[in-house]
C-alpha cells in the first residue's frame, strides 16, 4: 500500500487537500474556493464554519479521487492564511463572529488608540510586528468589545480564540485539543517572540482573558488525532505552519540568507535569518519561522496586501478579464504600460509604507490608455511592491539577493516573472512544484511521523522548472521604478 503526508492548505481565497509522496511530489489535490465578504470599505470577513466544513469537503474528496482510504495518510500537515481570527465558543463550537480576515481594516481605530497611549515601541520589541490591523491581536479585541455579551463570555472561560490552523486543529480533534504553532502565534501581537510565550502586559493592553488561547506548540510534532468519524479512521495531526513560513520550509530556505517570494492572496517574502530575530528598522517584520526538533529559527518577513487579489479585481470588478491567466494575455499584447501605474492599496500598505489610509490609486491615464495598459500596470504592481520590500530587506541583512525563489498561484504569470525579474535584476526562480506551501506544511509533519529523515533529505527533493533571466537595462529599470516611487508617493498624499 502506497503511503502519503495530506497537506491541508487553508488560504485566503481557497481551501485545498494535496497528497504528497516520499519525493515531494504531488499526487492528488482538491480545491474548494472560499468565498469573502466586504460588510463595509476596507472590511474583508470570511465564514468561519464555510471554512471548516470547506477543510472536511475537500480531504474527504481527495480521499476518494485517490481511491484511498484514510489508513494510507500517515499524517496531516496543516498551514492556512496567517492572522485571521475566529472565536468561538468552547462548548458548542460555534463562531461568536465571522472570522476576521487578515486583510481588514476595522481595527485601525484600535491600532490608532494603542499608538496614541505610546505602546507602539514595546509591542515592536516583544513581537517583531508593527501596531496595524493586520496582526490578530486588535481583531480579537474588536470582537470583545463589539459581539453583545462576548467579553463576559470570555471572562468566564466560555470563549476561545484560534487563528485558522487552531480552528481546523480544533474541530479535527472534535474540539479536544486546542493549540497553535510557533509561528502562527508569532502573528497575534500577543505573542514574545524571544521568551516564545503569551505576553501578560499585551494581553493586558489589549484586555484579552489569557484563557481564550490557545497552547503553543512546535511546527512539527502530533498534536492529536482526527476524530475517528470523519474519514474512516483516526489520522495524526503532525505538524503546523503559518502558509508563508510554510513555503519557506517547502522551498527548502534552510540556511540564513535564503529568500521566497509567494504570490497569492498577497505577497510575502521571507528571509531565513537562522536562530537569529533581526530586528528591521525599514518597514519589515520580525517573525518566527518555524520550531522543528527543538530549534526556533526566525525570518525578516516583508508582507503586501494586496497581488493576486489585485488580479481578481480585474476579473470580477471591472470584468476587465475572463479568468487571470488571461492577464498575461493582455498585459503582453499591450507592449508596455505606457505610463500607466496602479497602486493597489485596497486595504492600505504594509511593507515597508504601513499605511492603514491610504487607498488605491491609478496615474498617468491617457486617451489612448486602454484595458491592455491596465492590466498590465496592475501586473507590474506587484513586481514594483516586490522590489520595494526587498530591498529594505537587503538594508537590513546585509545580504544582496543573488537569486529569488518563487510560489505561488501568480507565479504561472509568465509575464510577472520576467517583468519581477527585470524590475530586480536578478534571476527568478521557479520550482516544478509550485505548491510550497502545501509542501512546507506535508514536510513539517513528516518530519514528525518518521516519513522523511531530515532537512538535507527534503532539501535534494526541490527541483526547478523554470529560471526568469533579467533582460532589462538597467537605464529603463531605474526609470520604470522611479515611476513607481512616484505613483506610491501621490497615493499616500490624497490619503493625507
Ligand atoms: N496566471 C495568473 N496571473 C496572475 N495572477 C494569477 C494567475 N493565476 C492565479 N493568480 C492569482 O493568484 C491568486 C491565487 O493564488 P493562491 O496561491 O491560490 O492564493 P491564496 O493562497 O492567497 O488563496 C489569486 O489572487 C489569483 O488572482
Ligand atoms: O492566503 P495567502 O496565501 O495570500 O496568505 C495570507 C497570509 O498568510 C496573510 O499573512
Amino acid at each position: 500500500m502506497k503511503r502519503y503526508m495530506l497537506a491541508l492548505d487553508q488560504g485566503t481565497t481557497s481551501t485545498r487537500a494535496l497528497l504528497v509522496n516520499e519525493q515531494g511530489c504531488i499526487d492528488a489535490m482538491e480545491q474548494q474556493e472560499i468565498g469573502l465578504q466586504y460588510p463595509h470599505p476596507g472590511w474583508v470577513e470570511g465564514d468561519a464554519e464555510r471554512i471548516w466544513l470547506s477543510a472536511v469537503e475537500v480531504i474527504r474528496d481527495l480521499l476518494a479521487k485517490a481511491n484511498i482510504g484514510a489508513e494510507s495518510i500517515v499524517g496531516i500537515g496543516i498551514t492556512n492564511q496567517r492572522e485571521t481570527a475566529v472565536v468561538w465558543d468552547r462548548a458548542t463550537g460555534a463562531p461568536v463572529y465571522p472570522a476576521i480576515v487578515w486583510q481588514s481594516r476595522q481595527t485601525t481605530g484600535i491600532c490608532e488608540r494603542l499608538k496614541h497611549e505610546g505602546h507602539e515601541r514595546l509591542i515592536q520589541r516583544k513581537t517583531g510586528l508593527k501596531v496595524d490591523a493586520y496582526f490578530s491581536g486588535t481583531k480579537i479585541a474588536w470582537i470583545l468589545d463589539t459581539v453583545n455579551g462576548a467579553r463576559e463570555r470570555a471572562e468566564r472561560g466560555e470563549l476561545l480564540f484560534g487563528t485558522i490552523d487552531s480552528w481546523l486543529i480544533w474541530k479535527l480533534t472534535g474540539g479536544r485539543v486546542h493549540v497553535t504553532d510557533v509561528s502562527n502565534a508569532s502573528r497575534t501581537l500577543l505573542f514574545n517572540i524571544y521568551e516564545r510565550q503569551w505576553d501578560q502586559e499585551l494581553l493586558d493592553i489589549l484586555n484579552i482573558p489569557k484563557s481564550m488561547l490557545p497552547e503553543v506548540r512546535s511546527s512539527s510534532e502530533v498534536y492529536g488525532d482526527t476524530d475517528a468519524g470523519l474519514f474512516g479512521r483516526a489520522i495524526p495531526i503532525a505538524g503546523a505552519a503559518g502558509d508563508q513560513q510554510a513555503a519557506l520550509f517547502g522551498q527548502g530556505c534552510y540556511d540564513p540568507g535564503s529568500v521566497k517570494n509567494t504570490y497569492g492572496t498577497g505577497c510575502f517574502m521571507l528571509m531565513n535569518t537562522g536562530t537569529e530575530a533581526i530586528h528591521s528598522p525599514s518597514g519589515l517584520l520580525t517573525t518566527i519561522a518555524w520550531e522543528v526538533e527543538g530549534k526556533v529559527e526566525y525570518a525578516l518577513e516583508g508582507s503586501v496586501f494586496v497581488a493576486g487579489a489585485a488580479i481578481q479585481w480585474l476579473r470580477d470588478g471591472l470584468g476587465f478579464i475572463e479568468n487571470a491567466a488571461d492577464s498575461q494575455r493582455l498585459a503582453e499584447a499591450a507592449g508596455s504600460s505606457e505610463g500607466v501605474y496602479v497602486v493597489p492599496a485596497f486595504v492600505g500598505l504594509g511593507t515597508p509604507y504601513w499605511n492603514s489610509d491610504v487607498r488605491g490609486a491609478v496615474f498617468g491615464l491617457t486617451r489612448g490608455s486602454s484595458k491592455e495598459h491596465f492590466v498590465r500596470a496592475t501586473l507590474e504592481s506587484l513586481a514594483y511592491q516586490a522590489k520595494d520590500v526587498l530591498k529594505a530587506m537587503e538594508r537590513d541583512s546585509g545580504i544582496t539577493l543573488s537569486e529569488l525563489a518563487v510560489d505561488g498561484g501568480a507565479v504561472r504569470n509568465d509575464f510577472l516573472m520576467q517583468f519581477q525579474s527585470d524590475m530586480l535584476g536578478v534571476p527568478v526562480v521557479r520550482p516544478v512544484v509550485n505548491e510550497s506551501t502545501a509542501l512546507g506544511a506535508a514536510y513539517l509533519a513528516g518530519l514528525a511521523v518518521g516519513y522523511w529523515d531530515n532537512r538535507e533529505q527534503i532539501r535534494c527533493l526541490k527541483q526547478v522548472e523554470r529560471e526568469f533571466q533579467p533582460r532589462m537595462e538597467a537605464e529603463e529599470r531605474q526609470r520604470l521604478y522611479a515611476g513607481w516611487g512616484r505613483a506610491v508617493k501621490a497615493a499616500i498624499a490624497f490619503a493625507e
